[in-house]
């Protein structure tokens, strides 16, 4: 092959790799497009070579990208980086083609020995992730979703318990939890069966969501157990949602097959306190409190109190 087949030869094999491939200068002009047909953009960026990051998409992302590329010449080292374009961020399409409201890279920017003009240059490879991004995102919120609820399971909750302590400890702001659990409610399945069970378990969920606030968390724990973390609220104010919330299931049964079915809950309250080693304390605290609320006769609200259960008159 002479200089020039060989050249094309070359030039065929890059432009036919499957992801887009560009060489940038320092500065951030686009010196070279490559490839990126199966990259699902639907176009050819071959349009931008010549001009600079700043031309083709808005500031924000711009000085993001000359980041990545200033990150990878001055450590002289690969970087991998995830982004993602959209509606405010979006790179510029062509007017003909409609841009999608998102789309997910997985860029790697590798230094190149050769200088463009007295500048130093890097290879961008962004690979298309937009599918995987969103496959991702749905099996996280499945792992953290009860199925039968579709409120926080049991990890997920913990982690929410978690977080909402290392919030706490920064601002020492009140946060209450509360612990709740159906009562009787083995009969509810050994009477009416596993699904009427099911029916009050989600019935009882729908009340919990009714009463809190959209910066609470509710997660169910397993089985008829339920906590509550209830941002900003000291041990009135949770207790005066939990009263409600009691008062709340108690009056409005559950309707199975046209039938209603009375339920009631038990609910323990306990605060965050600054000098709990583990996040696990607070939920011992009133877990402790639920069960005295059960001991009491079931369908009540008691506050943990190092001393003495709280006690207070059935609703
Ligand atoms: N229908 C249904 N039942 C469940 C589920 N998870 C656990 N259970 C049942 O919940 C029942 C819990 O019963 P217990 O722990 O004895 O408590 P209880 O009957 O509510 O009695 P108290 O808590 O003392 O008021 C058991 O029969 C479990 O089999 C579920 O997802 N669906």
């Amino acid at each position: 092959m002479d200089e020039y087949t060989l050249a094309s030869h070359y030039y065929l094999l890059l432009d036919a790799l499957p992801e887009h491939v560009f060489v940038f200068s320092e500065q951030g002009q686009y010196l070279e497009v490559f490839g990126g047909q199966d990259n699902h953009t639907q176009f050819d960026c071959k349009a931008y070579v010549g001009q600079y990051l700043h031309d083709v998409m808005p500031l924000k992302s711009a000085e993001l990208f000359l980041s990545y590329i200033q990150q990878a010449i001055k450590k002289n080292k690969t970087v991998i980086v995830n982004y993602h374009f959209n509606n405010d961020t979006m790179i510029r399409f062509p007017d003909d083609i409609e841009p999608p409201k998102e789309l997910w890279f997985e860029g790697i920017i590798k230094p190149l020995a050769e200088r463009y003009h007295d500048q130093k240059t890097v290879l961008w490879t962004a690979r298309n992730i937009t599918q995987r991004h969103y496959l991702e995102k749905q099996l996280k919120a499945l792992s953290e979703t009860d199925e039968l609820t579709g409120v926080l399971n049991r990890r997920a909750f913990m982690n929410a318990l978690y977080n909402k302590r290392q919030q706490f400890l920064r601002d020492t702001q009140d946060v209450s939890l509360l612990m709740l659990d159906i009562d009787r409610f083995k009969s509810v399945n050994d009477s009416l069966g596993h699904q009427a069970g099911d029916a009050v378990i989600k019935h009882v969920t729908e009340l919990c969501q009714q009463t809190i606030r959209q910066v609470d968390s509710l997660g169910r724990l397993g089985g008829e157990e339920f906590a509550i973390i209830l941002h900003d609220a000291n041990l009135d104010q949770a207790y005066q949602l939990a009263s409600r919330l009691c008062q709340r299931v108690a009056t409005q049964p559950c309707i199975w097959q046209q039938q209603p079915i009375k339920v009631t809950i038990s609910i323990g309250l306990s605060t965050f306190k600054i000098e709990d080693k583990t996040p696990e304390q607070v939920i011992q605290r009133a877990d402790h409190a639920m069960y005295t609320s059960k001991h009491l006769g079931r369908n009540l609200v008691s506050i943990f109190s190092p001393n003495h259960q709280g006690q207070f008159p059935k609703i």
